[in-house]
């Protein structure tokens, strides 16, 4: 690693910049080479590092704001942020202080602001870890705060902030033995079937990862496969299939999986997954709306949706995203679900799913498809699995899922999932 720690620290602030100012997604900045530069414990910095500063973002401005007239600019701004992050954990100040300050004097408009990061961090870095504790949970920004307060209440909001302030633990799938994945990774298995490890480090480095047999899978996701039940020798197909968690399952589990996904890129990750389990799947890259072969028994419609269900893990999400893509999401998840149920058997099963927090992308997509299609109904009876608690089930029949719950356990991610049933 590189003492100064700067060309970590520059990269973290270039990464918050280009989410914060520009729109763009931390895995799709990662994916397009903005870390391939540094060493690989660097790398790793530098990613926790913006990934903290994006969780804490909220606080750590409300920590600066006694001690700012006017907001600076963004370049500045994201700057005083890393430097509160890691002045509040714990990092020394000297290093800190001078690595943004310098970061700021390298840009010729903020130049003139060294003085005043430096002035600020100081203060910051008197206040320390304690200023840090005694603030409240980070609050998610209005555009989403307020539709999820209308949707859940202000209490269960809060709850999902707590959840989203405190991360995600690593959740498996294990292919065959979830006893024995648990035993090997110093994991726990939880109610429904998943095994959780904390303080995971490098996934590639667990026990059973070469050997294919589990992959990562958040708890919450991998129930919705759970719900199809015996799906053996079952023709199943899955529309929205890449990177493939939830074919895999389908593949464990012995149904003749057809995966399917309009990104050439994210199915050869597909292809990837299944040869590293030693699962097989057909694969066939396609847009799911071009998709027209029928008879299926069983699809799973793992609908694109706004992913506010997985901020635990993506803690960017809100600040590149302001709501205004979720509209054309919400249309194409429903003409989606009216497509795939054309593809089914008569008395076939269409899941869907989201991760989504959302009610317009869960629970009134379900009301809707039943209102358009006569003879389509819900199955309740296939919610009631190991670990699912009924209180999770919604008016329309579905299974809503939320990053408050399993507090204790450590939460899940978001999820809507409901079993739709074609009239025979
Ligand atoms: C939520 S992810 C699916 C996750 C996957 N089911 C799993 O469990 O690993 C949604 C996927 O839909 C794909 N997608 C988006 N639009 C699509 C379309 N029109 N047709 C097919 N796939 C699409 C994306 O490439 C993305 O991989």
């Amino acid at each position: 690693m590189n003492q100064t720690g700067l060309p970590a620290r520059r990269t973290a602030h270039h990464l918050l910049m280009q989410i914060t100012t520009e729109g763009r997604l931390m895995a799709e900045l990662i994916a397009g080479g903005a870390l391939n530069q540094l060493a690989n414990d660097d790398r790793a910095r530098a990613q926790r590092l913006a990934t903290d500063a994006l969780r804490g973002l909220d606080r750590a401005d409300r920590m600066l704001k006694p001690y700012l007239k006017k907001t600076p600019p963004d370049h500045v701004m994201n700057a005083l942020r890393l430097g509160v992050i890691e002045l509040c954990g714990g990092e020394a100040a000297h290093g800190v202080v001078n690595a943004y300050v310098e970061i700021v004097g390298r840009n010729k408009r903020t130049q003139a602001m060294k003085g005043l990061t430096n002035a600020v961090l100081r203060k910051i870095a008197a206040e320390g870890p304690e200023g840090w504790e005694k603030r409240a949970v980070p609050l998610t920004p209005g555009w989403l705060r307020q539709p999820l307060v209308a949707a859940w209440g202000r209490e269960a909001v809060v709850g999902m902030e707590a959840a989203h302030f405190s991360g995600a633990p690593l959740d498996l799938t294990a292919k065959t033995d979830a006893d024995a994945v648990a035993k090997a990774t110093g994991g726990t298995v939880l109610p429904t079937g998943s095994v959780r490890v904390t303080n995971a480090g490098q996934v590639t480095s667990l026990p059973g990862y070469d050997a294919g047999e589990w992959w990562v899978q958040d708890a919450a996701a991998a129930i919705p496969v759970k719900l199809l039940g015996d799906v053996k020798g079952r023709k199943v197909l899955d529309l929205c299939a890449a990177p493939g968690g939830k074919a895999m399952q389908l593949a464990a589990a012995g149904a003749d999986v057809t995966a399917v996904d309009l990104s050439e890129r994210r199915m050869e990750r597909v292809q990837e997954n299944l040869t590293r389990v030693g699962l097989k799947a057909r694969t066939v890259v396609s847009d799911a709306f071009a998709f027209e072969e029928t008879g299926f028994d069983a699809i799973l419609l793992d609908a694109p949706c706004s992913a506010t269900g997985t901020i635990r893990r993506h803690p960017d999400l809100p600040y590149a995203k302001d709501g205004s893509e979720f509209g054309a999401l919400i249309d194409q998840q429903e003409t989606m679900i009216d497509h795939a149920l054309g593809l089914l058997k008569p008395g076939g099963r269409l899941v869907f799913c989201t991760c989504s927090l959302l009610p317009d992308e869960g629970e009134v997509q379900v009301e809707e498809a039943l209102s358009r299609h006569s003879g389509l109904t819900v199955d309740t009876d296939v919610l009631r699995i190991p670990g699912v608690d009924p209180e999770w089930i919604t008016q329309e029949g579905g299974l809503r899922l939320r990053p408050d719950y399993w507090s204790d356990l450590g939460g899940m991610d978001g999820f809507y999932v409901a079993v739709l049933q074609k009239a025979e």
